[in-house]
């Protein structure tokens, strides 16, 4: 397992009792699927403990194991370390360990399905009752038919009317059942609703490399079509399913009050509807859930191409698109189109089997009436009852059917709901105050969904309270992903920030947030009005503290001169306004936050000199006081850096010499990564 003082796989044990599981090459694409990389490294007094995340695309372990997207910590010598005392020694240290009993032992469907509804219990109860009460009115009528039959056939007239008033009775019941129940159909947008909630609390908690595996479209599916269906079919469960077992049950139990022998006869035939349900519907299952990720895979490219527009309409690629979408859609149709033939086929032949059973009662029946060893109203109750049976056991087919695909996705729906983030949005200690000293030590990092490409190596900075310091270098060197290392986007996979001397993964991350402002080149505005977007720096903000901000972000008289001055919608991302205009309402909104530590991410590279010039005045009241990191390809656009990063190599473009003999004057001090050599000028 080890190369140097790396680990070259990742092992998955079970615990508590360290049942090797699976074992993941890391840094690359693993057979089953996957991806894993060590994201940090623990040294105990007797050995060193690897925390790393590993993500599961497909499940290579069915059955038992489920985890997507986990933290876990394995030991190079294959013998896990995780016993009692090592797991707190790591805890105490702020390592996250996953609890690996939580992945061994899976959560059961039913169960998460339990918990979801148990709110509306009672309204449950009520279904559960009128379903198995419309059931029991149903099956009385096969009984009831059967004795007029016996009655008629002895020529008692009188009797025979009586009992059809008796029929008419007992529909009325009946009918009133049904109407409460699909009353009560009504009620289960309720399930669907906190289904929804919890699916979307759980995707917006993620940790933002989850957000770069999947598709704003594919997640917006899954709140959608899989909460859909997953609600529908299993509505139709609970009531006509529910309904149908019942009339079955007591329909099996009524064919064996009137003759075991032919009931005995007419089971012969289920082995095979059991082999059938049994194998044939695993096999569905596998695949609908294929279906079901195609679709997810169609919705992401809708909602990719719809979200760019701008982009798609720039580049005339409609058309491309169009067939793009198409091409998709084609390949979720043709998979669907698979599975209803085999929806189909297992029906029909779920039916067959049934009316198999229903030619062995004509045949065996009859020939008991014959010997006289049933009343002909007996085999006549007894056809009723197999056609009671049969109705409901056909239904309970379709249903299957459609449970299978409601399965998928309500399995897509809970496998988001149990997926934990590695940064959690709180927990650590809260930050009341900050002073802004940020310290990266000997940081490595590799992104997640990148695990085989380095992007920061043994990575050092240290950026004083209160000073500007300013990462430069070409375009992929890594500066916006040290950004992202301090607002706890990502979790370095080696190496330590601290912020005042704190370690960042101590830090409640919420609260870290709240102290930082971002503003980069192409600010996301909310399809809100303004006030609502700049309030977004800080909800209770008065209408007073809203206009004060605008002011100082230079905003003020481009808003007031809308018709519909703060109230103006935005549009999608901010659509309805100028790169400028977007640029400021940002500022305005870090200004409301007041963050102690500022990143801009070439904020200021996308403007023309005009809105540059508003804009820079605007970032720098921003700046005062404040600890900022400033992110620019060019040193020609840092402005009043205490101190220049320059990140990678350097090609000559972002070093001109006009522009650093100007920092110098300015004071800045001048220092490359990787050596640490402050920067004299006769080595450019
Ligand atoms: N979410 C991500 N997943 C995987 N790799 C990423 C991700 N974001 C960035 N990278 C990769 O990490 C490297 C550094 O990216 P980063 O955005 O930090 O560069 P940068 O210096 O800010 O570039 P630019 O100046 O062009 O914005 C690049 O090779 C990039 O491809």
């Amino acid at each position: 397992m080890l190369h140097g003082d790396k680990a070259s796989s990742l092992s998955i044990w079970s615990f508590p009792d360290y049942t090797p599981i699976t074992t993941i090459p890391l840094c690359s694409k693993a057979s089953t699927g996957g991806t894993a990389q060590i994201l940090q490294q623990q040294s105990t007094s007797n050995s060193t403990v690897y925390i790393g995340a590993a993500t599961l695309l497909t499940l290579g372990i069915r059955g038992s194991f489920r985890p997507v997207y986990c933290e876990m910590a394995f030991i190079p010598d294959q013998r896990p370390l995780l016993s009692t005392p090592n797991r707190s020694a790591a805890k105490t240290k702020n390592t996250l360990i996953m609890d690996m009993a939580a992945a061994k032992k899976p959560v059961s469907l039913w169960r998460d399905i339990w918990d979801l509804i148990k709110p509306d219990l009672l309204l449950l109860a009520c279904i559960v009752l009128t379903a198995i009460g419309a059931a029991v009115v149903h099956l009385q009528t096969p009984v009831i038919t059967g004795e007029l039959i016996d009655v008629l056939t002895s020529g008692a007239k009188a009797a025979s009317h009586g009992l059809a008033l008796t029929i008419q009775e007992l529909n009325k019941p009946a009918i009133k059942l049904f109407s409460l129940l699909s009353a009560q159909g009504n009620r289960w947008k309720n399930v669907a609703q906190r289904l929804r909630a919890k699916l979307f609390a759980a995707i917006i908690q993620q940790d933002m490399s989850f957000f770069d595996r999947h598709q704003s479209g594919e997640l917006v599916g899954r709140l959608t079509t899989d909460v859909a269906e997953f609600k529908s079919t299993f509505k139709q469960l609970v009531t006509l399913g529910l309904k149908s077992v019942t009339q079955t049950v007591g329909s099996a139990i009524h064919l064996f009050q009137i003759s075991s022998s032919l009931t005995f006869t007419m089971l012969a035939t289920m082995p095979f509807l059991y082999i059938l349900l049994n194998i044939y519907g695993a096999y569905l299952r596998k695949l609908s859930r294929y279906s079901k990720q195609l679709d997810g895979i169609s919705s992401g490219v809708a909602g990719e191409v719809i979200s760019n527009m701008r982009t798609v309409r720039a580049f005339a690629s409609e058309e491309r698109e169009m067939d793009h979408y198409a091409n998709v859609c084609g390949d979720v149709s043709k998979a669907n189109q698979h599975m209803g033939l085999h929806i189909g086929l297992f029906q029909g032949l779920t039916n067959v089997s049934i009316g198999c059973m229903v030619l062995t009662v004509l045949y065996y029946g009859g020939s008991l009436v014959v010997r006289d060893q049933l009343s002909s109203g007996d085999l006549m109750s007894y056809m009723l009852s197999t056609q009671t049976a049969q109705q409901s056991l056909v239904s309970l087919g379709v249903l299957f059917g459609q449970s299978i695909k409601a399965h998928a996705s309500a399995a897509r729906v809970f496998e988001f709901i149990h997926q934990h983030p590695l940064v959690p949005l709180h927990g650590g200690q809260a930050l009341v105050q900050v002073n802004g000293d940020i310290h990266f030590h000997d940081v490595d990092f590799y992104y997640p969904g990148r695990p085989d490409h380095q992007v920061l190596d043994r990575f050092d900075l240290h950026v004083a309270q209160g000073t500007t310091v300013a990462l430069c270098g070409p375009s992929g060197s890594g500066k916006s992903t040290i950004a992202a290392l301090l607002e706890r986007f990502y979790e370095p996979t080696h190496g330590q920030i601290y912020l005042d001397g704190q370690d960042l993964t101590t830090l409640d991350p919420s609260s870290l947030r709240h102290h930082i402002g971002f503003i980069n080149q192409e600010p996301i505005l909310f399809a809100t009005s303004i006030l609502e977007n700049i309030r977004y720096g800080k909800p209770d903000a008065t209408m007073e503290e809203v206009r004060e901000a605008a002011r100082q972000a230079n905003a003020a008289i481009f808003i007031e001169g809308f018709p519909d001055g703060y109230d103006t919608v935005v549009g999608e991302r901010g659509a309805s306004l100028s790169g400028g205009q977007r640029q400021r309402i940002a500022i305005a909104r870090a200004i409301l936050k007041d963050p102690k530590i500022l990143i801009l991410d070439e904020a200021t590279s996308a403007l023309d000199t005009q809105s540059e010039k508003l804009v820079q005045e605007a970032l720098d009241k921003l700046m005062e006081g404040k600890t900022v990191l400033v992110v620019a390809h060019r040193l020609s656009t840092i402005q009043n850096a205490d101190v220049i990063v320059v990140m990678g190599r350097v090609p000559g473009n972002i070093l001109e010499k006009g522009t650093h003999d100007q920092l110098m004057a300015n004071g800045s001090t001048y220092f490359q990564l990787h050596n640490q050599l402050v920067h004299t000028e006769n080595q450019y």
